[in-house]
Formats: structure tokens, C-alpha cells, sequence
């Protein structure tokens, strides 16, 4: 996805978040001119200064990871250098060359680079009111003195904080975006991350934030495949075009009543198979992808008789944005909308998936049926995994089960005890799968 001509609304962010390497500056500038002069430096560094806590700490860090606990200064040297050469995003090795670095730039050996688009984008977005942020694989330290010593002097002042894979983790899981919006006191869908690494973007999506890729040209992930994220080509782009940050496509209450016709339909569809009986299930669909916003079944009604007013808008963590009270289980229909991109999740609580959950908590293995076809797979010749997920109350819980349960060309799980979730690009290919799914439970229900 590219961005559209407009200009860039600072009201849709409060904060930036920027990633160094590739984003804002060039990588063959760390790899051409950081690396090895960090490089050099180790021996003296671990000689002369091996009992400073930082330097200690950080060598303690290389023989613990190294598996090496009796590893000399030499070694942990030869160790380090190694690292680099396989650009290994060691902590430890990201410390000790921060160290180098500060010392480098604050005697003026270095001067840190930054794409000729970036210092105006970033002055303006401050001028503007939007916090920056940077978040990098290198050193809190070694970002620190990178700002300090851009070509255009100091550029500390645009900055708020710095996080790195020590004080918020790695940059592919989604918890170390959650510990930096909550570091930040900003609210995930106000926050914006900037990255030229589609992993890591799918990451801060994963933890409710926007993020856009950046695309520059001869930088390493230039041809990587971005998926549905946005993409510029440099930081003037926010200026001259609008990105999904802007386009806060506004739902309206046609926009919901309709979706809750759909939804209502559906439901008596389930609750006439038996599937829905009491209160028991809920559904939603995804109304607008930037921000998250879902159409999420109201709490506690029968959903035999729902109507198209039975329905609660919800934001992208699953929290009501409009009036009445969505499912008790939205945070999990918004988490699945977040992790697989589906558009529409059912949820629905048969008497096959208790049974079977009960009796396969380890998921059951599906192979050589013509109806897995069902479900994506052009021949009956795979095997497919469905899993199983622990219950519980917690949505936070059940949804990092479910995420660490996903299953390759299986868009469902079972909560065992509970029910399935199963999804889709829309209504009617989740429903259709949630058939081909409670399908394969009964078979497997009929065969032990
Ligand atoms: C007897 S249903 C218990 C709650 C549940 O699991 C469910 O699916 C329905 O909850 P909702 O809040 O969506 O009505
Ligand atoms: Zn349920």
C-alpha cells in the first residue's frame, strides 16, 4: 500500500516512534563506518576498562550468551567481533559499541548520519506539538550520542526518550511496544512507528499502534514485502502526502447498523444450528482497518434474536467507542483482527469443540480430507493443525495463547472448554469456515 496525496494530519498521533538503521539513516553507514571503529576499539576498551560496572556487565552478558563463563578478555574480544560479522543484535555487543560510540562522536572522530529528508520532517513534527521517539536496536547510549552529533549539530532537544532491546525488548515482539506505550503514558492507536522492517512493524500493529514502512532505496529491506502496511519512500512523503496516519476513514452509524444487520443474520444462522444457544457467542466484523475499529456483538443477548441494533462499535483493543456493551469477549475478537488481518471473527460455543478440546488438549491433526479444501488448501493431500487454548476469563491471557497457538493454514483455534474462534476476510468466509471447522470436530467426535 503507498500513501495518497493530502498532508499529514499531526492531530491523528501524539507521538512518533522511530526506528535509526534504514529509517532515518543510512545502514551502510553503521556497517561502513560504526562497525569497524568499534571494532578497533574492543581489545583497549576490555583491557583498560574491563572492571567499569557497564564494561563488566556487559562482558558477564557475552560469556553468559556465548556459553563461555571462564571466557579471557581475548576471548570475549574474539567473541564480539564474530557478532558483528553475523550482525547479531546482541545486547551486550549493542552496549560495548555504544560505549565506543559516545566516546567517538564526543571527541568529534564521528558524526552520526541522517537521510537529508529526515531533520526538517522531525524539526516540524516537534514545532507541531508530535513527541519523537526513537526506538533502535542499538544503545540507548549509542542512539543518545547519535542525535547529539548529527550534521546539523545537536537534535537531543526534538527527542523525548529513547528505547532500545534493553529497557523495552525485542523490536519483533509486540510486549516491547506495549512497555513503550506504557512507558510513554500514549495511547496505542496515538502512536505512530516508523521502520523500514515489515517484522517490526507488524509488531507495534500487533500492540495496537499505526505503523507505516519506510522504503529506501539500496537499504536492505528496500524489496521486503511490506503486506497491508503503509509505505513511504522518505519522511518528506508525511508532509506532501497523507498516510494511513491520516486516513481515519470515520465510521458512521450506517456504517455500524449495517454491520449489525449482517452480524444478526449470521448469528441466527449459528443459533438455529445450535451453536449460539442462550447467550452463548458473539461476532464481529472490522468496519476500518486505521484506526481498528470492529462492529462487536452486544454482551448478553440472546443471539437467536438479535437485531441490526444489537451491535457495539469497539476500538482496536476491543473497548467500547460508542454507546452500549460489547461481548466480554471483544478484546479477543480485536486481537485476532489485529494478528491475522481477518475481517470478521466468529466465535461460537459447540458441543464438538468442548468435547474434542476436552480430549485433545494438544490439537488435533487433520490429513487427506477433501473438505480441508474448505478452508484454503488446494488439495485434501496436507496436514493441518487445529489448536487447543487453555480457557480463561483474562482476554490478555487468551489471546497470547491464541497467538502462540497459531497454526499455518488454520484460521481457527478451540478454547478448550469454551467454544471455537474462527475467521475470515469477511462474513461469509468465516462462517464458511467455521462450518468446515465444526465439521471436522464432528468427524473427529464420530471416529473416537
Ligand atoms: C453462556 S455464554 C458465557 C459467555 C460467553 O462465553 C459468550 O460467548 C457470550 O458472551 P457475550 O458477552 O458475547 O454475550
Ligand atoms: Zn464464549
Amino acid at each position: 500500500m503507498s500513501v495518497e496525496p493530502g498532508r499529514f494530519d499531526v492531530d491523528a498521533v501524539d507521538a512518533v516512534v522511530l526506528d535509526i538503521e534504514g529509517t532515518t539513516s543510512a545502514t551502510g553507514f553503521v556497517v561502513d563506518v560504526l562497525y569497524p571503529y568499534a571494532r578497533a576499539r574492543f581489545g583497549a576498551l576490555l583491557a583498560a576498562r574491563g572492571a567499569e560496572p557497564e564494561v563488566a556487565r556487559a562482558v558477564a552478558q557475552v560469556r553468559a550468551e556465548a556459553g563461555e563463563p571462564d571466557a579471557d578478555a581475548a576471548r570475549v574480544e574474539e567473541i564480539l567481533g564474530r557478532w558483528v560479522d553475523e550482525d547479531r543484535k546482541a545486547t551486550p555487543l549493542k552496549t560495548l559499541q555504544g560505549i565506543l560510540w559516545a566516546e567517538g562522536f564526543a571527541r568529534g572522530d564521528l558524526v552520526s548520519h541522517f537521510y537529508p529528508d529526515v531533520i526538517e520532517v522531525l524539526r516540524r513534527w516537534h514545532a507541531d506539538g508530535v513527541r519523537l521517539y526513537v526506538y533502535s536496536s542499538g544503545s540507548v547510549a549509542a542512539q543518545r550520542a547519535w542525535f547529539a552529533h548529527s550534521p546539523e549539530g545537536d537534535l537531543l532537544g526534538l527527542v523525548s526518550g529513547l528505547y532500545d532491546t534493553e529497557n523495552a525488548g525485542p523490536k519483533q515482539e509486540a510486549d516491547s511496544y506495549r512497555k513503550i506505550a506504557s512507558s510513554t503514558g500514549v495511547a496505542p492507536e496515538r502512536l505512530l512507528f516508523l521502520s523500514d522492517r515489515p517484522g517490526e512493524l507488524d509488531a507495534a500493529r500487533a500492540a495496537g499502534w499505526r505503523a507505516v514502512g519506510v522504503r529506501r532505496a539500496g537499504e536492505p529491506y528496500a524489496d521486503a514485502d511490506f503486506g497491508d502496511h503503509p509505505v513511504v519512500a522518505d519522511l518528506e512523503q508525511f508532509m506532501t502526502g497523507t498516510t494511513a496516519v491520516t486516513s481515519v476513514s470515520a465510521v458512521t452509524a450506517a456504517d455500524l447498523e449495517e454491520a449489525g444487520a449482517v452480524l444478526a443474520a449470521e448469528a441466527a444462522r449459528f443459533a438455529s444450528f445450535g451453536w449460539m444457544r442462550g447467550t452463548s457467542g458473539n461476532l464481529s466484523l472490522v468496519l476500518s482497518r486505521d484506526p481498528l475499529r470492529l462492529a462487536v456483538t452486544a454482551s448478553g443477548r440472546d443471539k437467536g434474536e438479535l437485531t441490526s441494533s444489537d451491535v457495539v462499535l469497539t476500538d482496536g483493543a476491543g473497548a467500547a467507542v460508542g454507546p452500549g456493551r460489547p461481548s466480554a469477549e471483544a478484546a479477543l475478537h480485536a486481537r485476532v483482527a489485529r494478528l491475522t488481518g481477518a475481517g470478521a471473527v466468529v466465535h461460537v460455543h459447540t458441543v464438538a469443540s468442548v468435547v474434542m478440546g476436552q480430549r485433545s488438549p494438544e490439537g488435533l491433526v487433520f490429513e487427506g480430507l477433501e473438505m480441508l479444501k474448505g478452508l484454503g488448501h488446494p488439495t485434501h493431500e496436507v496436514s493441518v493443525t487445529l489448536p487447543v487454548i487453555a480457557n480463561s476469563q483474562d482476554m490478555t491471557v487468551l489471546g497470547d495463547r491464541l497467538e502462540a497457538a497459531l497454526a499455518p493454514g488454520m484460521p481457527a483455534v478451540v478454547v478448550a472448554g469454551h467454544g471455537i474462534y474462527v475467521w475470515g476476510a469477511d462474513a461469509r468466509e468465516a462462517r464458511h469456515r467455521a462450518e468446515v471447522v465444526e465439521w471436522l470436530l464432528e468427524l473427529e467426535l464420530a471416529r473416537r
